[in-house]
């Protein structure tokens, strides 16, 4: 099985990152290689452009992918989004020139142009909104074509917002919310391997909010520690020997470690270790 992977950009390193955690070390895995190998015999990453990675995966190249909607979308292909992986979380936007009045809503581009990197993304955009415009596919710095009179405006990546207040622009509509996914074709999607992947790597995002709790109590504190207790299922409760305390453990949203912790002090708890999990397979 091969999964194409973002060979440079931002895309690169998180996702590297992500299979790496989800136990598929790439054991040759060195930079601007075409492949890697994986500790698993049976999964080989090929590393594309992430722009690519929508046709390699549709041609059969690769039999899933990791990259942006956007890039998806872009490519027109049709493809089995099998997974949100949690990050290139943006958004595609139309944006014009703060202090251009003339265009403040979609429609005010009837007639204009409009410069991108996503020429097929924007095209659709606008024959939905029943607006006829020109299209300028450019290959970078879009920001500046609408102050070089090259465009009216522009449809782009934002996420903090900072390139657009930088070249003085601002939203008029959004096109698009991205981020980046596992895709699949679907003759792919249901195969063995491919799911084994997908559990993999949703085993790292599931564990990621989560913190392991281990901590004594006394025995007779027990009921009220399982009580303040929010986590999955019931704690793991295992006698420490030659002590009257039992050990206990269990699995917390992160976002409750804190005041879970009070409370189990406050019920007698003891010893209260705090610990990451790598992967959480439900
Ligand atoms: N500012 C951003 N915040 C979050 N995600 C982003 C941002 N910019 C881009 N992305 C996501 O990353 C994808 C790839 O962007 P990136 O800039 O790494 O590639 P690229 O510009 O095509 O790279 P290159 O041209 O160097 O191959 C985009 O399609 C989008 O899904
Ligand atoms: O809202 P912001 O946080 O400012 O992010 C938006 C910018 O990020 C991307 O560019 P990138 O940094 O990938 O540079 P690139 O043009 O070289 O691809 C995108 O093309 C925007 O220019
Ligand atoms: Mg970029």
């Amino acid at each position: 099985m091969r999964i194409a992977v973002p060979n440079k950009g931002r895309l690169h390193d998180p996702s590297v990152e992500l299979l790496e955690r989800a136990g598929l070390h790439l054991v040759d895995g060195a930079d601007r290689q075409l492949y890697a190998q994986t500790v698993d015999p049976d999964v080989t990453v090929l590393y594309a452009r992430a722009a690519d990675i929508p046709e390699y995966v549709a041609d059969g190249a690769a039999d899933v992918g990791i990259t942006g909607l956007d890039q998806v979308r872009e490519a027109g292909v049709d493809l089995v989004d099998l997974r949100d992986l949690d990050f290139g979380r943006c958004r595609l936007v139309l944006a014009a020139p703060e202090d251009d009045d003339s265009v403040t809503s979609v429609a005010d581009f009837e007639g204009g142009r409009v410069a991108t990197e996503f020429p097929n993304i924007t095209r659709r955009f606008f024959e939905e909104q029943g607006v006829e415009v020109d299209i300028a596919e450019v290959s970078g710095a879009t920001e500046l074509t609408p102050h070089v009179d090259i465009a009216d405006g522009i449809v782009d990546i934002t996420s903090t917002g900072t390139t657009l207040r930088m070249n003085r622009l601002e939203i008029v509509a959004e096109v698009l919310q991205s981020s980046v996914r596992l895709f699949a074709r679907e003759d792919t999607a249901d195969a063995e391997k491919v799911q084994q992947v997908d559990m993999a790597l949703g085993s790292v995002l599931s564990a990621e909010d989560k913190r392991y709790l281990m901590m004594n109590a006394p025995e007779e504190a027990l009921d009220d520690v399982k009580e303040v207790l929010p986590g999955m299922g019931g704690p793991t409760v295992m006698d420490i020997a030659g002590s009257d305390d039992v050990a206990v453990h269990a699995v917390v949203e992160e976002s409750a470690v804190f005041e879970t912790i009070n409370d189990l002090k406050s019920v007698g708890a003891s010893d209260v270790l705090v610990t990451e999990i790598e992967r959480l397979v439900e």
